[in-house]
């Protein structure tokens, strides 16, 4: 087994998921059940035995959270933390605020789910996925990476749609394809890569 260790786990549920509200680049907390979420999340990967030596976040609470909660169940409070816009949650722009509910109704439900799933239609002032990739991939490339392949075990806590991104290239997915693929809150994806930094083997605990 390759040492190789990426692990990308999703926030666990923020005030505004739980409200049902487009969140983006806002900043609210974590719920009792995301706090709860993200405690499971550390204690299952360390109930597997995984350890990490270097972690990155981005610079919205909710996913830096949610990294002190799963390090303090790993018992790896004391772990380099390095955080960056770069892994923030994709800009949602004008819909930021807005219930996800109330803009089906308002722009209809294919409209809200191009923008919400579609690879490369921006939301009204805000990133589509491509927009997103276009930040978080030359870091993942020149910070994150350069620490997988030289054996530090990497643990990056973000979001939804700027951990969508980062998988589209991991797992080689198509713009039909990521369409498709949802990220549950708190549900680590486990990945170990081969030197040439492909993906040997990826273990989603959502599973
Ligand atoms: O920013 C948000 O609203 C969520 O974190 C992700 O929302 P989505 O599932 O609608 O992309």
């Amino acid at each position: 087994m390759s040492d190789r260790l990426l692990v990308l786990v999703r926030h666990g549920q923020s005030e505004w998921n739980l409200k049902n509200l487009f969140t983006g680049w806002r900043d609210p907390d974590l719920t009792a059940l995301g706090v709860e979420e993200a405690k499971r999340a550390g204690k299952r990967l360390k109930d597997e035995g995984y350890q990490f030596d270097v972690c990155f976040t981005s610079e919205l609470s909710r996913a830096q959270k949610t990294l002190d909660l799963a390090l303090t169940e790993l018992g790896q409070t004391g772990l380099p933390i390095t955080r960056n816009i770069a892994l923030n949650e994709r800009d949602y722009g004008d819909l930021a605020g807005l219930n996800k509910d109330d803009a089906r109704v308002k722009w209809g439900e294919e409209q809200v789910l191009i923008w919400r799933r579609s690879y490369d239609v921006p939301p009204p002032g805000g990133e589509s996925l491509k927009d997103t990739l276009a930040r978080t991939l030359p870091y993942y490339v020149q910070e994150i990476l350069p620490e997988v392949l030289r054996g530090k075990r990497v643990l990056v806590a973000a979001h939804g749609n700027s951990l969508r991104a980062l998988i589209m290239v991991l797992e080689k997915l198509s713009p039909e394809a990521i369409v498709q693929r949802e990220l549950a809150t708190g549900a680590p994806i486990i990945y170990r890569l081969n030197a040439d930094s492909t993906v040997a083997s990826v273990t989603d605990m959502a599973h």
